[in-house]
Parts: C-alpha cells; structure tokens; sequence
C-alpha cells in the first residue's frame, strides 16, 4: 500500500459474500471510499474485477490492511456467517482498532450475542452497533431496512451513512437507531419470525386453494396477483404469485411441484420463538411456521403416516371461499404482526430498552422482507398511542380484523373439514379468541395445578394467594 491511498477510504466491509459484496457496491454507488476485504482473497478480487468501476473501492488483503486504510474513526461493517465466523472476525478487528473505532456487525447475530460483544468492544473501548439488515441480495444492493442497536454516539458517526443507503419510503429511509446493544438484532430477529410466519400463512393459502378447490399454481398466482392488489399488498405476496407463475424449464411442470416439499431454516425463527417462551410472549403464530418447517423435514414419519385415514367428504369449494382466504390470510398476518410487537414491547422492559414500535413499522415499510402496504397504519396506530398494549385494540386494526374474523372462522373450519392443515390460520384465530375473551379456561388451569401441587390461586373478588387443602375437607386458606 502507498501513502496515497492511506486512510483514504471512509468506511469498511469485511465478508463479501452475497451481503457484504452487494452493501459495498451499495456504499460506492453511493459516493464512499469502500475498503473492501474477504477472507478468501479472490471473492474480493471477483467483486472489484465485476464491479470495480461502480464506485471508489479499495481491495485489502488482509483485516490489517482494512484497518490501515480507513479514516478515523474506523467504521467497518462485519457482513460474515453469523457465530463462530463474526467471533473470529471481531476478535481479530478488536486487537487492529483503536478506541473510538466503530464496529458494525450487520449479520443475523443473535441479540445476546450482540449483547455480549457490545459489552466486550465497549472495555477496549470501542464502538459496537449490533445491525439487524434485511432485503436480501437486492436489498443490500439497492437499499435494504436497517435496524441499528448501538450507541447515541456511534450512531452519530454510522448512522448518516446507513441512512444514506437504506431504502426510502415517503421520503423516509428506512434505518433507524433502535436502543443501545442487542436492540437492533432483536428486532431483526422478530421481523425474521414475523417473516416465518406469513410465509407459512400464505403457504396454507396456496394449498388450501390447490387441494381444497382444486387450482393449478398458475391460477392461484393470479389470485395472488389480485390480492396484492388490496391490503394484502407486500413483497411476499408479490414474490408468490411470481414463484407459483413459474414453470421447470426441465420438465415443464410447475415449479413449485418439482421442488421437495422440506422447509429448511437458518434458524432465526427458532430464536424468536425461543425468545417469546423465555419472556412469556405468545407468539403462537410464529411457532407454528417454525414447527411446520420442521414436520416438513421429518421425511418417514410423513411417509410411514401416508394412508393415516382423512375425511370421508371433503367439502366442495365455490369461488366465494377465494374471498374468504383473502380475509383469513389478512387476519392472520395482523394477528402475528401484534404477536411480534407485543414481543418487541416486553424484551424493551426486560432489557432495558426504549423501541420506538412506530419507527420499527416505519423502517419494514421498504427494502425488507415483510415490506407490506399495511405497515403504514401499524405506524400511524403507534404514533398516535406509543403505549397501545395490543395492536389489535387500535380502532383501525380492530375494525379490520372485525370485518376478516367471520370468513377467518369459514376457513379454519372449512380446513378441518377438507383434511388440510393450518396450523398458522388456525392459532392466529386461537390468539384472537383468546384475547377477546372475557373469561379463559386457565382458572380451571389454576384449580388443577392448586388440587396436586398446592401452587396456589388467586381470587377475582378479594385480594391475595389461596390454597384449598383438596384433600382434608377441602377449605380454602391464605397462603
Ligand atoms: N443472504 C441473505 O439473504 C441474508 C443474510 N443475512 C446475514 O448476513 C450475513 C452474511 O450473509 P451472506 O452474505 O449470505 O453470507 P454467508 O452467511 O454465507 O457467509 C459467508 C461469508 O462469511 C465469511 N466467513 C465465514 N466464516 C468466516 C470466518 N471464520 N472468518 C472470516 N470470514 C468468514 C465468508 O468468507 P469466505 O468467502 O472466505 O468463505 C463469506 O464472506 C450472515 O450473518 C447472514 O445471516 C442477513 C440478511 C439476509
Ligand atoms: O434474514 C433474512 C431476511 O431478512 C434471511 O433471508 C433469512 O435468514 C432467511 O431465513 P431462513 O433461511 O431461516 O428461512
């Protein structure tokens, strides 16, 4: 390296593999000094010889000649394989940097990872912003949703250039500083299982419309055309209709048949539903996607259960069911979306921090994979009432899932009448009748676990803890 191109680069990328490449190019485009750095020295070079004169890039071979190359303070972005990749990476970058620096980890780190090497970065003091990014390969290249959890003054430094090349919506980018440490990453993570679980909702869409009133895929990309057309609009269903279009060149069968039927997962889902069980969040929806992935991949016990019996008549569809899923499906996708936010709500209490949930709905209008049309009013319902304890007591979203709920209840039962399986429809609709309801049957819950465990209960005309002795005479005590 020459004294001309020291410290010329105003920000780093290390890891450029579908990401990190397709954000660096975003960065150049852009107009910045992109250092750019891989561990395997010729992704690096495929990237410069393909894009080079897109943008001012500077090729470094190694994590030293990144760092020596960046002005201060240094600010890379890690963009590696999240875990064990991302730890050696930042380990090897803390012992390069100096106070002051600013580290971003933009992979799927998980939030308590991002916890732990915000609190490890800040001792050497050093800047760490835990960045949940979304919007895939095209995303990163044209402008992804950015969700950043660091420090008010890293962010200072980082945030007018993520903002810079985020996506835009309204004049809005679509990056926002979320909380301090693993704020950013939780956040990710509940929009990956929001992601799940409107891909399972859309999913039992498909097939109910296949099995059920017996469509080809072609037909049903068109229903998905038309609903995205309305206030199902989103990239998803967007990206449906396309997939269910599309015809192996091979064979010349829809492609959806020629693809194995096993959902695989990186795992993201699995922690947002680990997440929800640790903080006493239902997030029924969420786990229902993660587990019909899973039953998915469970290849012989799906075969050895092949002639298990199945309704003896299943019911004929007309076009009026169309209409129907159209409303269970949009009911679904609200009733996981509060799923998601009643989550987000609860870790901020448990750990300490302060999301602004209208500014989240703000930053997935555009460049992530949940971009939806409806995402505006999820922002307008937060910003008129920050505090709304559920997002389905907004008066708009209650008169929406209201006008779904009835043709919701047709699908789910018309379901189970047909034989195929909606876990997701149908425990969305659980949640919404669980929520509404004016008594649950977890009194009855109470009784039993007081009867063998004396676990005590407690009443809804006096206060305090009761215990009834089940077994000697059955009076009731304080306890
Ligand atoms: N793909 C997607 O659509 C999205 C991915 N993400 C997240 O972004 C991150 C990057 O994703 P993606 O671009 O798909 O790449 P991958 O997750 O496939 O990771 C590959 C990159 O990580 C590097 N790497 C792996 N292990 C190490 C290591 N021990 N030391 C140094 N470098 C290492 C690879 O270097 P080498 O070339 O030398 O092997 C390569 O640059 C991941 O955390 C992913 O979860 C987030 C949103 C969307
Ligand atoms: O982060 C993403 C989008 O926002 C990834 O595309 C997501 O991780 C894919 O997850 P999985 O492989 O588990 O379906």
């Amino acid at each position: 390296m020459t004294d001309d191109v020291a410290r010329t680069a105003r920000i780093g990328v290390t890891g450029l593999a579908t990401m990190g490449s397709n954000l660096a190019r975003n960065l150049a485009r852009r107009g910045y000094t992109v250092a750019v750095h891989n561990r395997t020295q010729a992704k690096t070079r495929e990237l410069l010889d393909q894009h080079g004169d897109e943008g001012a890039f500077v090729e470094a071979a190694t994590l030293a000649d990144l760092v020596a190359v960046l002005e201060r303070p240094r600010k890379i972005i890690v963009m590696v394989k999240a875990g064990a990749g991302t730890d050696a990476v930042l380990d090897e970058l803390a012992g390069l940097l100096e106070p002051g620096d600013i580290l971003l980890d933009g992979g799927n780190a998980h939030f308590a990872d991002t916890r732990r090497r915000e609190a490890a970065m800040r001792e050497k003091g050093l800047h760490f912003v835990g960045t949940g990014i979304s919007g895939g390969e095209e995303g990163a290249l044209l402008g992804p949703s950015i969700m950043p959890g660091g420090s008010a003054e890293a962010y200072e430094q980082v945030g007018p250039i993520l903002e810079s090349i985020a996506a835009v919506v309204d004049g809005d980018p679509c990056c926002v500083r979320l909380g301090p440490d693993g704020a950013g990453h939780f956040v990710k993570m509940v929009h990956n299982g929001i992601e799940y679980a409107d891909m399972q909702f859309i999913a039992e869409t498909y097939d109910l419309l296949r099995r059920a009133a017996g469509r080809e895929p072609a037909e049903i990309a068109e229903v998905f055309r038309t609903w995205n057309e309305g206030d199902l609009e989103s990239y998803l269903i967007e990206i449906t209709a396309e997939v269910l279009a599309h015809v192996d060149p091979a064979t010349g069968r829809p492609f959806v048949d020629v693809v194995a039927d096993r959902a695989e997962q990186k795992g993201t889902g699995r922690w947002t539903v680990r997440e929800g069980l640790e903080l006493g969040e239902p997030v029924a929806g969420i786990a229902e996607a993660v587990f019909a992935r899973a039953l998915s991949g469970h290849v012989e016990q799906r075969s050895a259960a092949a002639n298990l019996p199945g309704p003896a008549a299943p019911p004929k569809l007309g076009d009026d069911f169309v209409d129907d899923l159209r409303e269970a499906l949009y009911g679904a996708k609200l009733a996981a979306y509060a799923q998601g936010f009643s989550m987000i709500t609860e870790a901020g209490r448990e750990y300490g921090w302060d999301i602004d949930l209208g500014a989240t709905a703000r930053i997935w209008r555009g460049g992530c994979i949940i971009r939806a049309r409806f995402l505006n009013r999820i922002t307008d319902a937060y910003r008129a009432d920050p505090g709304l304890v559920n997002l389905l007591v907004d008066e708009y979203f209650t008169e929406q899932i209201g006008r779904a709920q009835e043709a919701w209840r047709r699908v789910v039962a018309t379901a189970a009448a047909a034989g195929v399986p909606v876990p997701g429809l149908a425990s969305g609709l659980a949640y919404y009748d669980s929520l509404r309801a004016e008594r649950l049957p977890a009194a009855l819950v109470q009784g039993q676990r007081d009867y063998f465990g004396a676990h005590t209960y407690q009443r809804v005309d006096r206060p305090g803890s009761f215990h009834t002795r089940w077994g000697q005479g059955r009076d009731e005590v304080e306890a």
